[in-house]
């Protein structure tokens, strides 16, 4: 932990005067440190330090940060030792009535995306830290020490071959073997596996669980996963980052925030501000989105097909945004996406060839998106209770997806979602180790671990679906057979 100065004390009116002004105050660990300055600057993302805007970010911290980053960084923005002065003894309310009115206290503070969109969530109570908390923090540092932060490179040695050996059958099929309509299959199917593969080495790197340096995982990540998969690392990264911190919450979490297709929480069908994307959804004025959510659960399955295409969207939606931090070596990577795939349909010589191949190769990537939506998608998206805790909320918004060791490869170690949010910097490889401890750590606090097989997971979230398209259907007269205001409706 961090060695404090004693003498050093911020009352806890006082640090939540000065969040209320404009400053940006977090707790770590009982004492408060101001980002203000450093949260532009942060290699993670200003907003995901906005989600925890005067809030304890204590366990996040220790989630998401080597061990020198705490040690040696954190110290240089210490406030101070917080102590409740009484005048006001916990965090602020999260009454969603209270949170959706949130005050901007003087002309020089504008509000952030956060505080438009409810205000921040944050993790305990702000003074003290819960049992959990404790109990998270020693089952993190015991998961160091048993070695399962270190990375297996053998892994990923096997990882490379496999693609080698994909990107030859891609090639042979695509420009030596016999112009045939087996070979544009193959291809298309060689290619939809690889992408479904390389993925999941993605979302390592992505985490910085290759080679525990942000720098080296984004350089790496960058030079090969954007010219072979073409979606960029960069945006990904700043999507993924703030899902996890943020998971499940309709206002904040950009993983479950898919108007006009679908809408995962009943809260997408009243008028609602992304934090994420800065807009505003009016869903009971938009008929193109009401027609799209009514069948959501027919349609979810065929609109899988096409996600992938989204993603290359928002990759060059990311690419051309001011945040894009290395945006000349991010387009070049994906540039060299664009032209290798240019490239290999060049030698199809065939426009039913090039139909059968790009269309293939996408919908067979549905099981990718399918499997990352199914472990978030039927959980509950309510607000927290009051003062939940970082890993009582990774266990409660998360799905494991139970499958035999052997199917592991399949799976990608995705389907250990729990373990994975509460340890996001472990490998995948490693989580099927950790799951035990997980378990254990969920009994201790009566705590639920949930976990169903792929097959009962595609029927929670078909109902949890069906169960939203049918209020949509129903407020809009097709089941009730009278027009219902649908927010009215919901509340
Ligand atoms: C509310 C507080 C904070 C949150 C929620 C947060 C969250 C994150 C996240 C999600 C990442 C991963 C970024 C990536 O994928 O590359 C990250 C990385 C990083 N953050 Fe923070 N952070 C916080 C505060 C801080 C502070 C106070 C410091 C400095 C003292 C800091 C320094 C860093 C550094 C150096 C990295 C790169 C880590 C690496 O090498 O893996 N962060 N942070």
């Amino acid at each position: 932990m961090v060695a404090k100065d004693a003498a050093k004390v911020i009352t806890l009116s006082e640090f939540k005067r000065r969040n209320a002004t404009g400053e940006c105050l977090i707790v770590f660990d009982g004492s408060a440190y101001n980002l203000t300055s450093f949260r532009k600057k942060h290699p993670g993302g200003p907003l995901v330090i906005e989600h925890l805007k005067g809030k304890n970010a204590t366990d996040v911290m220790i989630a998401y940060h080597p061990d020198d980053v705490i040690q040696k960084r954190l110290p240089y923005f210490l406030v101070g030792k917080v102590v409740d002065d009484g005048v006001d003894s916990g965090i602020e309310s999260s009454d969603p009535d209270e949170a959706a009115v949130p005050q901007q206290t003087t002309p020089n503070a504008p509000l952030s995306s956060v505080e438009k969109a409810g205000g921040a969530v944050g993790y305990g109570a702000l003074v003290s830290n819960s049992e959990v908390s404790k109990d998270y923090r020693r089952l993190h540092q015991q998961l160091k020490d048993l070695g399962f932060f270190e990375t297996d490179y053998s892994n990923y040695m096997r990882e490379v071959i496999k693609y080698l050996i994909c990107l030859t059958i891609i090639v042979y099929t695509g420009i030596f073997a016999p112009r045939h309509i087996l070979s544009y299959v193959v291809c298309a199917a060689t290619t939809a596996f690889m992408w479904q593969q390389m993925a999941f080495v993605g979302h390592d790197i992505g985490h910085n669980a290759v080679f525990h340096n942000a720098k080296l995982d984004y350089a790496v990540g960058t030079a090969f996963g954007n010219p072979l998969l073409g979606i960029s690392i960069g945006w990904w990264k700043s999507n993924h980052n703030i899902h996890h911190v943020v998971t499940n919450s309709p206002e904040h979490d950009p993983d479950i925030q898919h108007l006009p297709f679908f809408a995962v929480s009943s809260r997408f069908l009243t008028k609602l501000y992304s934090s994420y994307y800065g807009v505003t959804w009016d869903f009971p004025n938009d008929h193109f989105a009401k027609l799209l959510v009514s069948m959501q659960h027919n349609l979810y399955y065929p609109i899988l097909c096409f996600a992938r295409f989204f993603l290359y969207l928002q990759s060059v939606k990311y690419l051309l945004s001011p945040w894009c931090p290395y945006r000349l070596w991010e387009v070049g990577t994906m540039i060299c996406f664009a032209s290798w795939q240019i490239f290999l349909v060049s030698h199809f010589h065939s426009w039913t060839g090039i139909a059968i191949y790009v269309f293939m190769s996408h919908a067979l990537t549905m099981i990718l998106h399918l499997q990352i939506t199914l472990s978030h998608f039927s959980m509950p998206t309510q607000d927290p209770p009051e003062n939940e805790d970082w890993a009582t909320k990774a266990l409660r918004t998360s799905l494991d997806v139970e499958c035999p060791e052997w199917l592991d490869w399949f799976h990608g170690g995705l389907q250990f979602q729990v373990e994975h949010h509460l340890f996001p910097r472990i490998a995948r490889h490693k989580l099927r180790q950790v799951r035990p401890y997980v378990a254990d750590f969920a009994a201790r606090h009566g705590l639920s671990l949930n976990s169903q097989s792929f097959y009962y997971g595609n029927v929670l979230l078909y109902r949890n679906f069906k169960e939203i398209a049918d209020q949509v259907g129903f407020a809009w007269g097709r089941i009730g057979g009278e027009k219902v205001n649908v927010a009215k409706k919901l509340q």
